[in-house]
Protein backbone atom coordinates (compact mmCIF):
# COMPACT_ATOMS: atom_id res chain seq x y z
CA UNK A 1 0.00 0.00 0.00
CA UNK A 2 1.32 3.72 -0.93
CA UNK A 3 0.54 5.24 2.45
CA UNK A 4 2.84 2.09 4.47
CA UNK A 5 5.62 3.04 1.87
CA UNK A 6 5.20 6.68 2.51
CA UNK A 7 5.31 5.62 6.13
CA UNK A 8 7.92 3.32 5.85
CA UNK A 9 10.10 5.94 4.10
CA UNK A 10 9.12 9.27 6.63
CA UNK A 11 10.04 6.63 9.35
CA UNK A 12 13.54 5.89 7.40
CA UNK A 13 14.02 9.12 7.12
CA UNK A 14 13.53 10.50 10.47
CA UNK A 15 15.96 8.07 11.96
CA UNK A 16 18.41 9.52 9.26
CA UNK A 17 17.62 12.81 10.89
CA UNK A 18 17.73 11.27 14.79
CA UNK A 19 21.16 9.56 13.86
CA UNK A 20 22.81 12.40 12.24
CA UNK A 21 21.72 14.94 14.61
CA UNK A 22 23.61 13.14 17.74
CA UNK A 23 26.30 12.15 15.69
CA UNK A 24 26.60 16.08 15.19
CA UNK A 25 25.82 16.65 18.59
CA UNK A 26 28.46 14.39 20.19
CA UNK A 27 31.08 15.58 18.03
CA UNK A 28 30.00 19.46 18.91
CA UNK A 29 29.89 18.40 22.52
CA UNK A 30 33.37 16.91 22.54
CA UNK A 31 34.97 19.74 20.95
CA UNK A 32 33.67 22.02 22.77
CA UNK A 33 35.04 20.45 26.04
CA UNK A 34 37.47 19.90 24.17
CA UNK A 35 37.84 23.91 23.82
CA UNK A 36 36.84 24.34 27.11
CA UNK A 37 39.93 22.18 28.70
CA UNK A 38 42.48 23.74 26.26
CA UNK A 39 41.14 27.05 27.03
CA UNK A 40 40.97 25.91 31.19
CA UNK A 41 44.36 24.88 30.15
CA UNK A 42 45.72 28.29 29.14
CA UNK A 43 43.87 30.15 31.14
CA UNK A 44 45.67 28.89 34.16
CA UNK A 45 49.10 29.01 32.54
CA UNK A 46 49.11 32.49 30.62
CA UNK A 47 48.93 34.41 34.69
CA UNK A 48 51.50 31.90 35.63
CA UNK A 49 53.86 32.78 32.75
CA UNK A 50 53.13 36.06 33.23
CA UNK A 51 54.15 36.30 36.80
CA UNK A 52 57.08 34.52 36.75
CA UNK A 53 58.15 37.08 33.64
CA UNK A 54 56.90 40.06 35.60
CA UNK A 55 58.51 38.84 38.98
CA UNK A 56 61.33 36.72 38.48
CA UNK A 57 62.81 37.06 34.67
CA UNK A 58 62.64 40.67 34.68
CA UNK A 59 64.66 41.70 37.59
CA UNK A 60 67.22 38.77 36.75
CA UNK A 61 67.55 40.42 33.04
CA UNK A 62 67.78 44.01 34.20
CA UNK A 63 70.04 42.77 36.77
CA UNK A 64 72.05 40.88 34.02
CA UNK A 65 72.48 43.87 31.95
CA UNK A 66 73.40 46.15 34.94
CA UNK A 67 76.29 43.82 35.84
CA UNK A 68 77.91 44.08 33.06
CA UNK A 69 78.07 47.97 33.07
CA UNK A 70 81.61 49.49 33.91
CA UNK A 71 80.21 51.88 36.25
CA UNK A 72 79.90 49.74 38.29
CA UNK A 73 83.06 47.69 38.06
CA UNK A 74 84.84 50.84 38.22
CA UNK A 75 82.61 51.35 41.67
CA UNK A 76 83.69 48.25 43.35
CA UNK A 77 86.57 47.86 41.99
CA UNK A 78 88.00 51.46 43.31
CA UNK A 79 90.60 50.65 45.81
CA UNK A 80 88.88 52.92 48.28
CA UNK A 81 84.69 52.41 47.77
CA UNK A 82 83.03 56.02 47.42
CA UNK A 83 80.04 55.40 49.36
CA UNK A 84 78.25 58.32 48.82
CA UNK A 85 79.26 57.12 44.88
CA UNK A 86 77.52 54.20 45.08
CA UNK A 87 74.40 54.86 47.12
CA UNK A 88 73.96 57.54 44.27
CA UNK A 89 73.61 54.80 41.58
CA UNK A 90 71.77 52.39 43.58
CA UNK A 91 69.22 54.89 44.05
CA UNK A 92 68.98 56.31 40.61
CA UNK A 93 68.45 52.39 39.59
CA UNK A 94 66.13 51.84 42.13
CA UNK A 95 64.15 55.34 40.71
CA UNK A 96 64.31 53.80 37.16
CA UNK A 97 63.88 50.35 37.86
CA UNK A 98 61.28 50.72 40.88
CA UNK A 99 63.16 47.67 42.27
CA UNK A 100 65.81 47.39 45.46
CA UNK A 101 69.19 47.06 44.10
CA UNK A 102 72.08 45.99 46.48
CA UNK A 103 76.09 46.44 45.90
CA UNK A 104 77.98 43.26 48.40
CA UNK A 105 81.48 44.84 48.20
CA UNK A 106 84.30 42.28 48.80
CA UNK A 107 86.33 45.10 48.99
CA UNK A 108 85.35 46.20 52.11
CA UNK A 109 82.92 43.87 52.94
CA UNK A 110 80.09 45.78 53.19
CA UNK A 111 76.63 45.36 51.67
CA UNK A 112 75.17 48.28 50.49
CA UNK A 113 71.09 48.99 50.04
CA UNK A 114 69.09 51.34 47.85
CA UNK A 115 67.41 52.66 50.61
CA UNK A 116 70.60 53.70 52.20
CA UNK A 117 71.09 51.45 54.66
CA UNK A 118 74.63 49.01 54.76
CA UNK A 119 75.26 45.54 56.25
CA UNK A 120 78.80 44.23 57.72
CA UNK A 121 79.36 40.99 55.84
CA UNK A 122 80.82 38.95 58.55
CA UNK A 123 81.88 35.44 58.42
CA UNK A 124 79.75 33.70 60.13
CA UNK A 125 77.18 35.95 60.73
CA UNK A 126 75.96 36.46 57.02
CA UNK A 127 76.13 33.08 55.35
CA UNK A 128 74.89 33.42 51.81
CA UNK A 129 77.70 35.90 50.68
CA UNK A 130 80.42 33.38 51.88
CA UNK A 131 78.70 30.35 50.45
CA UNK A 132 77.95 31.71 47.27
CA UNK A 133 81.31 33.38 46.67
CA UNK A 134 83.16 30.06 46.72
CA UNK A 135 80.13 28.17 44.94
CA UNK A 136 80.56 27.95 41.22
CA UNK A 137 77.85 29.50 40.31
CA UNK A 138 77.08 33.18 38.80
CA UNK A 139 73.70 34.02 38.97
CA UNK A 140 71.65 32.52 42.38
CA UNK A 141 68.35 32.89 43.17
CA UNK A 142 67.93 32.96 47.04
CA UNK A 143 65.52 33.58 49.73
CA UNK A 144 66.80 35.68 52.68
CA UNK A 145 66.17 34.08 55.85
CA UNK A 146 65.82 36.92 58.52
CA UNK A 147 62.44 39.22 59.47
CA UNK A 148 61.14 40.78 56.60
CA UNK A 149 62.24 38.03 54.55
CA UNK A 150 63.77 39.28 50.84
CA UNK A 151 63.72 37.10 47.11
CA UNK A 152 67.60 38.18 46.01
CA UNK A 153 69.11 37.91 42.90
CA UNK A 154 72.71 37.42 43.30
CA UNK A 155 74.80 38.10 40.31
CA UNK A 156 78.97 38.09 41.02
CA UNK A 157 80.77 41.02 39.60
CA UNK A 158 84.43 40.74 38.39
CA UNK A 159 87.01 43.31 36.97
CA UNK A 160 88.40 42.84 33.76
CA UNK A 161 91.09 40.47 34.83
CA UNK A 162 88.54 38.26 36.46
CA UNK A 163 89.23 39.31 40.28
CA UNK A 164 85.95 38.96 42.26
CA UNK A 165 84.69 42.79 43.36
CA UNK A 166 81.58 41.39 45.22
CA UNK A 167 77.64 40.80 44.28
CA UNK A 168 74.97 43.08 42.58
CA UNK A 169 71.31 42.38 42.61
CA UNK A 170 67.68 43.12 43.15
CA UNK A 171 66.10 42.13 46.14
CA UNK A 172 62.38 42.10 46.80
CA UNK A 173 59.87 41.37 49.75
CA UNK A 174 58.50 38.15 50.07
CA UNK A 175 55.11 40.35 51.32
CA UNK A 176 55.20 42.38 47.74
CA UNK A 177 54.79 38.23 46.21
CA UNK A 178 52.15 37.65 48.44
CA UNK A 179 50.26 40.87 47.51
CA UNK A 180 50.29 39.64 43.89
CA UNK A 181 50.15 35.86 44.57
CA UNK A 182 46.47 37.22 46.29
CA UNK A 183 45.58 39.07 43.19
CA UNK A 184 46.49 36.11 40.60
CA UNK A 185 44.61 33.80 43.00
CA UNK A 186 41.51 36.08 43.38
CA UNK A 187 41.25 36.78 39.46
CA UNK A 188 42.45 33.31 38.63
CA UNK A 189 41.51 30.58 41.50
CA UNK A 190 45.30 29.03 41.17
CA UNK A 191 47.69 28.43 43.79
CA UNK A 192 51.82 29.06 43.25
CA UNK A 193 53.99 27.16 45.05
CA UNK A 194 57.72 27.88 43.67
CA UNK A 195 60.71 24.98 45.27
CA UNK A 196 64.07 24.81 44.51
CA UNK A 197 66.16 21.91 44.05
CA UNK A 198 65.84 20.34 47.60
CA UNK A 199 62.13 20.63 47.37
CA UNK A 200 62.07 23.96 49.61
CA UNK A 201 59.34 25.99 48.83
CA UNK A 202 61.00 29.52 48.46
CA UNK A 203 57.64 31.36 47.17
CA UNK A 204 54.13 30.46 47.38
CA UNK A 205 50.45 31.59 47.45
CA UNK A 206 49.99 30.45 50.94
CA UNK A 207 51.36 33.14 53.42
CA UNK A 208 51.59 29.91 55.56
CA UNK A 209 54.30 27.94 53.55
CA UNK A 210 56.19 31.27 52.77
CA UNK A 211 60.20 30.73 53.94
CA UNK A 212 60.57 33.19 57.38
CA UNK A 213 63.45 33.94 59.75
CA UNK A 214 65.79 30.58 58.82
CA UNK A 215 62.59 28.38 58.40
CA UNK A 216 61.80 26.51 54.94
CA UNK A 217 58.99 24.05 54.23
CA UNK A 218 59.92 21.46 52.21
CA UNK A 219 56.97 20.19 49.94
CA UNK A 220 57.46 16.70 51.02
CA UNK A 221 56.09 18.22 54.36
CA UNK A 222 52.62 19.01 52.73
CA UNK A 223 49.66 16.43 53.78
CA UNK A 224 48.89 16.03 50.01
CA UNK A 225 52.49 15.35 49.33
CA UNK A 226 52.39 12.85 51.92
CA UNK A 227 49.14 10.90 50.63
CA UNK A 228 50.95 10.45 47.01
CA UNK A 229 52.21 6.99 46.07
CA UNK A 230 56.16 6.98 46.12
CA UNK A 231 56.38 6.66 42.60
CA UNK A 232 54.55 9.72 42.19
CA UNK A 233 56.48 11.57 44.93
CA UNK A 234 59.80 10.57 43.27
CA UNK A 235 59.00 11.60 39.43
CA UNK A 236 57.32 14.55 38.01
CA UNK A 237 54.16 15.69 39.49
CA UNK A 238 52.58 17.30 36.54
CA UNK A 239 49.36 16.44 35.43
CA UNK A 240 48.59 14.63 38.70
CA UNK A 241 45.04 15.45 40.80
CA UNK A 242 45.20 15.51 44.53
CA UNK A 243 43.21 16.68 47.21
CA UNK A 244 43.91 19.89 49.53
CA UNK A 245 41.22 20.38 52.18
CA UNK A 246 38.85 18.65 50.60
CA UNK A 247 39.20 19.77 46.90
CA UNK A 248 40.24 18.71 43.75
CA UNK A 249 43.38 20.12 41.98
CA UNK A 250 45.12 19.90 39.15
CA UNK A 251 49.27 20.58 39.48
CA UNK A 252 50.41 22.05 36.28
CA UNK A 253 54.79 22.27 36.37
CA UNK A 254 56.75 24.27 35.34
CA UNK A 255 60.73 24.45 35.15
CA UNK A 256 61.95 27.82 35.67
CA UNK A 257 65.56 27.22 34.22
CA UNK A 258 67.91 30.12 35.34
CA UNK A 259 66.91 29.43 39.31
CA UNK A 260 66.50 25.44 38.79
CA UNK A 261 63.14 26.27 40.79
CA UNK A 262 60.12 24.75 39.98
CA UNK A 263 56.74 26.44 39.72
CA UNK A 264 53.84 23.98 41.06
CA UNK A 265 51.01 26.08 39.85
CA UNK A 266 47.65 24.02 41.67
CA UNK A 267 44.56 24.27 39.18
CA UNK A 268 41.09 24.07 41.09
CA UNK A 269 39.31 21.71 39.24
CA UNK A 270 35.07 22.89 40.96
CA UNK A 271 35.26 25.65 38.55
CA UNK A 272 37.05 23.76 35.33
CA UNK A 273 33.65 21.44 36.46
CA UNK A 274 31.09 24.22 36.77
CA UNK A 275 32.16 25.48 33.25
CA UNK A 276 32.58 22.15 31.57
CA UNK A 277 29.36 21.10 32.72
CA UNK A 278 27.64 24.37 32.05
CA UNK A 279 28.79 23.47 28.20
CA UNK A 280 27.47 19.77 28.99
CA UNK A 281 24.10 20.96 30.54
CA UNK A 282 23.87 23.26 27.25
CA UNK A 283 24.47 20.19 24.92
CA UNK A 284 21.92 18.26 26.53
CA UNK A 285 19.28 21.09 26.77
CA UNK A 286 20.18 20.57 22.55
CA UNK A 287 19.90 17.35 22.30
CA UNK A 288 16.20 17.29 24.65
CA UNK A 289 15.35 19.67 22.16
CA UNK A 290 16.08 18.14 18.98
CA UNK A 291 14.36 14.74 20.66
CA UNK A 292 11.26 16.72 21.01
CA UNK A 293 11.09 18.35 17.93
CA UNK A 294 11.06 14.99 16.28
CA UNK A 295 8.82 13.61 19.21
CA UNK A 296 6.33 15.86 17.46
CA UNK A 297 6.96 15.62 13.94
CA UNK A 298 6.63 11.78 14.75
CA UNK A 299 3.40 12.26 16.60
CA UNK A 300 1.74 14.44 14.04
CA UNK A 301 2.85 12.22 11.23
CA UNK A 302 1.69 9.29 13.03
CA UNK A 303 -1.75 11.49 13.69
CA UNK A 304 -1.59 12.31 9.77
CA UNK A 305 -1.70 8.59 8.85
CA UNK A 306 -4.01 7.24 11.01
CA UNK A 307 -6.14 10.14 10.29
CA UNK A 308 -5.43 9.11 6.83
CA UNK A 309 -6.28 5.25 7.51
CA UNK A 310 -9.43 5.60 9.56
CA UNK A 311 -10.51 7.57 5.99
CA UNK A 312 -9.52 4.66 3.73
CA UNK A 313 -11.15 2.14 6.21
CA UNK A 314 -14.54 4.52 6.42
CA UNK A 315 -15.23 4.09 2.68
CA UNK A 316 -17.23 1.52 1.24
CA UNK A 317 -14.86 0.35 -1.59
CA UNK A 318 -17.50 -0.02 -4.17
CA UNK A 319 -20.03 2.56 -3.80
CA UNK A 320 -17.80 5.33 -2.35
CA UNK A 321 -19.88 6.56 0.20
CA UNK A 322 -18.95 6.04 4.06
CA UNK A 323 -19.62 2.30 5.64
CA UNK A 324 -21.19 0.78 8.17
CA UNK A 325 -18.93 1.66 10.94
CA UNK A 326 -18.79 5.35 9.71
CA UNK A 327 -22.23 6.08 9.68
CA UNK A 328 -22.50 4.64 13.22
CA UNK A 329 -19.67 7.16 14.39
CA UNK A 330 -21.76 9.73 12.73
CA UNK A 331 -25.35 8.42 14.04
CA UNK A 332 -23.18 9.19 17.45
CA UNK A 333 -21.80 12.32 16.77
CA UNK A 334 -25.26 13.36 15.63
CA UNK A 335 -26.82 12.50 19.06
CA UNK A 336 -23.64 13.55 21.38
CA UNK A 337 -24.50 17.41 19.32
CA UNK A 338 -28.14 17.08 20.81
CA UNK A 339 -29.72 16.89 17.31
CA UNK A 340 -32.62 14.43 16.90
CA UNK A 341 -31.88 12.59 13.90
CA UNK A 342 -34.57 10.67 11.46
CA UNK A 343 -33.29 7.16 10.46
CA UNK A 344 -34.48 6.04 6.89
CA UNK A 345 -33.07 2.45 6.13
CA UNK A 346 -33.83 1.87 1.89
CA UNK A 347 -33.50 -1.81 0.98
CA UNK A 348 -33.47 -2.46 -2.91
CA UNK A 349 -36.35 -4.79 -4.01
CA UNK A 350 -35.70 -8.04 -5.12
CA UNK A 351 -31.90 -7.47 -5.98
CA UNK A 352 -30.92 -11.11 -5.66
CA UNK A 353 -32.52 -11.24 -9.53
CA UNK A 354 -30.50 -8.84 -11.05
CA UNK A 355 -27.45 -10.78 -10.07
CA UNK A 356 -28.69 -14.00 -11.32
CA UNK A 357 -30.30 -12.37 -14.29
CA UNK A 358 -27.42 -10.18 -15.58
CA UNK A 359 -24.68 -11.05 -13.27
CA UNK A 360 -23.13 -9.94 -10.36
CA UNK A 361 -21.08 -7.35 -12.23
CA UNK A 362 -24.20 -5.92 -13.51
CA UNK A 363 -25.48 -5.60 -9.85
CA UNK A 364 -22.43 -3.64 -9.04
CA UNK A 365 -23.37 -1.47 -11.41
CA UNK A 366 -26.64 -0.95 -10.20
CA UNK A 367 -25.70 -0.47 -6.87
CA UNK A 368 -22.89 2.38 -7.97
CA UNK A 369 -25.63 3.94 -9.98
CA UNK A 370 -28.32 3.88 -7.33
CA UNK A 371 -25.08 5.51 -4.48
CA UNK A 372 -24.80 8.00 -7.21
CA UNK A 373 -28.62 9.34 -7.60
CA UNK A 374 -29.15 8.77 -3.99
CA UNK A 375 -26.80 11.56 -2.97
CA UNK A 376 -28.06 14.34 -5.67
CA UNK A 377 -31.12 14.05 -4.00
CA UNK A 378 -29.80 15.11 -0.77
CA UNK A 379 -29.77 18.04 1.33
CA UNK A 380 -26.50 19.76 2.43
CA UNK A 381 -26.83 18.56 6.06
CA UNK A 382 -27.86 15.02 5.39
CA UNK A 383 -25.64 11.88 5.35
CA UNK A 384 -25.79 8.85 3.23
CA UNK A 385 -23.70 5.62 3.75
CA UNK A 386 -24.00 1.51 2.61
CA UNK A 387 -25.32 -0.14 5.62
CA UNK A 388 -25.14 -3.34 4.00
CA UNK A 389 -25.49 -5.64 0.76
CA UNK A 390 -27.78 -4.12 -1.22
CA UNK A 391 -29.27 -1.48 1.89
CA UNK A 392 -28.82 2.19 2.21
CA UNK A 393 -28.86 4.14 5.24
CA UNK A 394 -29.84 7.94 5.06
CA UNK A 395 -29.60 10.08 8.17
CA UNK A 396 -31.84 13.26 8.61
CA UNK A 397 -30.61 15.69 11.17
CA UNK A 398 -32.99 18.05 13.01
CA UNK A 399 -35.67 16.44 10.88
CA UNK A 400 -39.19 15.44 11.96
CA UNK A 401 -40.43 11.99 11.19
CA UNK A 402 -43.47 13.55 8.59
CA UNK A 403 -40.56 15.41 7.26
CA UNK A 404 -38.55 12.41 7.24
CA UNK A 405 -41.25 10.10 5.40
CA UNK A 406 -41.82 13.22 2.66
CA UNK A 407 -37.94 13.10 2.12
CA UNK A 408 -37.93 9.12 1.20
CA UNK A 409 -41.40 9.00 -0.78
CA UNK A 410 -39.08 11.72 -2.99
CA UNK A 411 -36.31 9.39 -3.38
CA UNK A 412 -38.19 6.22 -3.70
CA UNK A 413 -40.41 7.96 -6.44
CA UNK A 414 -37.00 9.29 -8.05
CA UNK A 415 -36.05 5.70 -7.71
CA UNK A 416 -38.35 4.12 -9.28
CA UNK A 417 -38.74 6.41 -12.70
CA UNK A 418 -35.16 6.04 -13.20
CA UNK A 419 -33.13 3.95 -15.63
CA UNK A 420 -30.24 1.79 -15.16
CA UNK A 421 -28.07 1.42 -18.02
CA UNK A 422 -25.25 -1.42 -17.87
CA UNK A 423 -23.85 -1.88 -21.12
CA UNK A 424 -26.75 -2.49 -23.91
CA UNK A 425 -29.43 -3.46 -21.17
CA UNK A 426 -31.60 -1.10 -19.12
CA UNK A 427 -32.72 -2.01 -15.78
CA UNK A 428 -35.47 -0.59 -13.46
CA UNK A 429 -35.02 -0.72 -10.20
CA UNK A 430 -37.86 0.34 -6.64
CA UNK A 431 -36.42 0.57 -2.89
CA UNK A 432 -38.60 0.29 0.36
CA UNK A 433 -37.93 2.65 2.95
CA UNK A 434 -38.32 1.94 6.76
CA UNK A 435 -38.36 5.36 8.60
CA UNK A 436 -37.73 5.86 12.79
CA UNK A 437 -37.04 8.98 14.58
CA UNK A 438 -34.92 9.62 18.05
CA UNK A 439 -34.89 12.99 19.91
CA UNK A 440 -32.92 11.66 22.62
CA UNK A 441 -29.63 9.86 23.00
CA UNK A 442 -30.09 6.29 21.96
CA UNK A 443 -27.73 3.52 20.64
CA UNK A 444 -28.00 3.29 16.74
CA UNK A 445 -29.07 -0.29 17.28
CA UNK A 446 -32.29 0.39 18.63
CA UNK A 447 -33.27 3.50 15.82
CA UNK A 448 -32.13 0.68 13.48
CA UNK A 449 -34.04 -2.36 15.05
CA UNK A 450 -37.54 0.63 14.25
CA UNK A 451 -36.45 1.17 11.40
CA UNK A 452 -36.18 -2.10 10.30
CA UNK A 453 -39.57 -2.96 11.39
CA UNK A 454 -40.51 -0.85 9.28
CA UNK A 455 -38.97 -1.68 6.07
CA UNK A 456 -40.15 -5.34 6.72
CA UNK A 457 -43.84 -3.57 7.14
CA UNK A 458 -42.92 -2.17 3.57
CA UNK A 459 -41.83 -5.26 1.87
CA UNK A 460 -44.30 -7.32 3.55
CA UNK A 461 -47.20 -4.49 1.87
CA UNK A 462 -45.68 -5.12 -1.27
CA UNK A 463 -42.19 -3.50 -1.91
CA UNK A 464 -41.56 0.25 -3.15
CA UNK A 465 -43.13 1.79 -0.53
CA UNK A 466 -41.72 4.35 2.51
CA UNK A 467 -42.80 2.73 6.36
CA UNK A 468 -42.43 4.51 9.46
CA UNK A 469 -42.01 3.00 12.80
CA UNK A 470 -42.10 5.26 15.90
CA UNK A 471 -39.84 3.88 18.88
CA UNK A 472 -41.87 3.01 21.77
CA UNK A 473 -41.27 5.28 24.83
CA UNK A 474 -40.81 2.87 28.17
N1 LIG B 1 -23.65 -7.53 -7.12
C1 LIG B 1 -23.68 -7.47 -5.81
N2 LIG B 1 -24.61 -8.14 -5.11
C2 LIG B 1 -24.66 -8.04 -3.75
C3 LIG B 1 -23.76 -7.28 -3.07
N3 LIG B 1 -24.07 -7.38 -1.74
C4 LIG B 1 -25.16 -8.18 -1.61
N4 LIG B 1 -25.52 -8.59 -2.86
C5 LIG B 1 -26.59 -9.45 -3.17
O1 LIG B 1 -27.85 -8.87 -2.85
C6 LIG B 1 -28.74 -9.92 -2.69
C7 LIG B 1 -29.74 -9.69 -1.59
O2 LIG B 1 -30.74 -10.69 -1.69
P1 LIG B 1 -31.91 -10.82 -0.64
O3 LIG B 1 -31.37 -10.53 0.76
O4 LIG B 1 -32.51 -12.12 -0.87
O5 LIG B 1 -32.88 -9.66 -1.00
P2 LIG B 1 -33.58 -9.25 -2.32
O6 LIG B 1 -33.25 -10.21 -3.42
O7 LIG B 1 -33.17 -7.84 -2.64
O8 LIG B 1 -35.06 -9.34 -2.00
P3 LIG B 1 -35.90 -8.37 -1.04
O9 LIG B 1 -34.94 -7.65 -0.19
O10 LIG B 1 -36.76 -9.32 -0.26
O11 LIG B 1 -36.65 -7.53 -1.95
C8 LIG B 1 -27.91 -11.18 -2.52
O12 LIG B 1 -28.05 -12.00 -3.68
C9 LIG B 1 -26.51 -10.71 -2.39
O13 LIG B 1 -25.58 -11.62 -2.99
C10 LIG B 1 -22.77 -6.57 -3.81
O14 LIG B 1 -21.91 -5.86 -3.26
N5 LIG B 1 -22.77 -6.71 -5.16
Amino acid sequence: MNIFRTLHRSILLLFVVVVISIVTLVHFSVSKIVAEQSRAQQQSHSPALELIVQQLMKPLHISETLVKAKELQDLMGAPDIDEAAVFASLKRLHREFGMNFFIASEKNRRQYYSDGTTTELVEGDVSWYFKYKDSAQNEIADIGKWEDTHFYIDLKVFDEDQHFLGFFGVGKSLRSFLDIFARYKETYGYDFIFADQDRNITLSSDPKLVAANSQFTNLTDLPWFKDLSEEEQQGSLNNLLVKINGFDFLIAELNIQPFDWTLYLMTPLESRQTEISRGFIFSVVTLLVIIFGLFLIIYNLLYYFKKDMQKTRQIDVLTELPNRASMSLTFDELIYKKSSVSLVLINLDNFKSINETHGRKAGDIVLRQIASMLQLELRDRDVLGRWGGEEFLLLLPNTGPHEAVDVAETVRNRLANMTITTGSMSIQMTASFGVSFTAIPRAINEVIAAADDALFAAKREGRNVVRLQLIEEH
